[in-house]
């Protein structure tokens, strides 16, 4: 079991798992094994592993999407799943594949439509970071500039904790990381909190406060970020190393090695893909709830 340091012992954590272990309602192959964290408010977490790691799953979970098992996970001190909070934004799959950002439709209305009059200010703040001009109409416009729409729509009402699972993959690099400044500041402001599933590292240094890195449903690390880099310098100055990799590009790259290693070929696996039994709900994820366009 591995434990997050908690940055602020005195607070409690923002996000807490104890021991949750998962296993999808359509096959007997858990989906998360024993995972243990503590998220204190304010923190911005990278979530990484190789595919199919688990971080969906743990994401989902968190958000309340998906039904754990009792007193295995709190949000601000809930239960996700059976309190309905309303300060968690989970941004995933579904939310991105939600038609609505494809149909012939101005963004004024759009962003009226999730609220936008409500918080003004906000809505203003967020069409100027993701550089959005509200003359586009949504069935003419880029995959970029139609993810930088939906980032305004998803992150418009203020939320307590974001769960982001890697939908920055359609954002130019300048757009990125204005979009990456913002949460920062969102979590220094207001003390709300992000756990960011993502591949891409670039402009990503100097962001995460935490790491989690999980590997076959576990969580193998979690920690300080600063700790991790420190460490990972002393193998760097090891080694003659001219990739031009940062420093948490070789950091990450070397836990994946390692859990390549450790897994070995997919199909020498004993977890290997599972086997299901009836589809269930959607996607075969059983007691799930719609979701919901935020
Ligand atoms: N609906 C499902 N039913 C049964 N098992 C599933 C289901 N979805 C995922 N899994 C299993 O859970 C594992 C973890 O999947 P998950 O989507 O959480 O991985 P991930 O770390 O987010 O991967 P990626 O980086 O590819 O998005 C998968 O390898 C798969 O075996």
């Amino acid at each position: 079991m591995a434990m997050l340091n908690n940055a602020h012992p005195s607070t409690p954590p923002a996000i807490h798992v104890a021991n949750l272990t998962y296993t999808f309602s359509n096959t007997s192959q858990p989906g998360l094994t024993d995972v243990s964290l503590s998220l204190p408010p304010g923190s911005r977490t990278l979530l990484v592993g190789a595919n199919g790691a688990g971080k969906t799953t743990l994401l989902r979970l968190l958000s309340g999407k998906r039904l754990a098992p009792r007193n295995t996970i709190s949000v601000n001190g809930l239960d996700p799943f059976t309190s309905n909070l309303t300060g968690i934004t989970y941004l995933g799959v579904e939310w991105v594949l939600n038609p609505i950002v494809r149909t012939d439709i101005d963004v004024p209305s759009l962003l009226k439509s999730v609220g936008g009059d409500a918080y003004p200010e906000r809505r203003d703040e967020l069409v100027k970071i993701l550089d959005i001009d509200l003359r586009w109409r949504m069935h003419a416009v880029s995959d970029g500039e139609r993810r930088r729409v939906q980032l305004a729509m998803g992150l418009l009402r203020p939320w307590e904790v974001l769960l982001l699972d890697e939908i920055t993959v359609d954002l130019d690099l300048l757009s990125r990381k204005n979009f990456l400044d913002w949460l920062k500041s969102e979590t220094e402001r207001r003390k709300a909190t992000v756990v960011y599933a993502t591949h891409i590292l670039d402009n990503l240094v100097g962001w995460p406060s935490y790491v989690v890195h999980m590997h076959l449903g576990t969580v193998k690390e979690a920690g300080e970020m600063s700790t991790y880099l420190e460490e990972a310098k002393k193998v760097k100055d090891q080694v003659d190393d001219e990739s031009g990799n940062s420093l948490l590009s070789e950091l990450v790259l070397r836990w994946l090695r390692e859990d390549l290693e450790a897994r070995g070929p997919r199909e020498k696996m004993k977890r290997g893909p599972p086997e299901m039994t009836a589809p269930e709900g959607i996607g075969g994820y059983g007691l799930e709830k719609r979701p919901e366009w935020k």
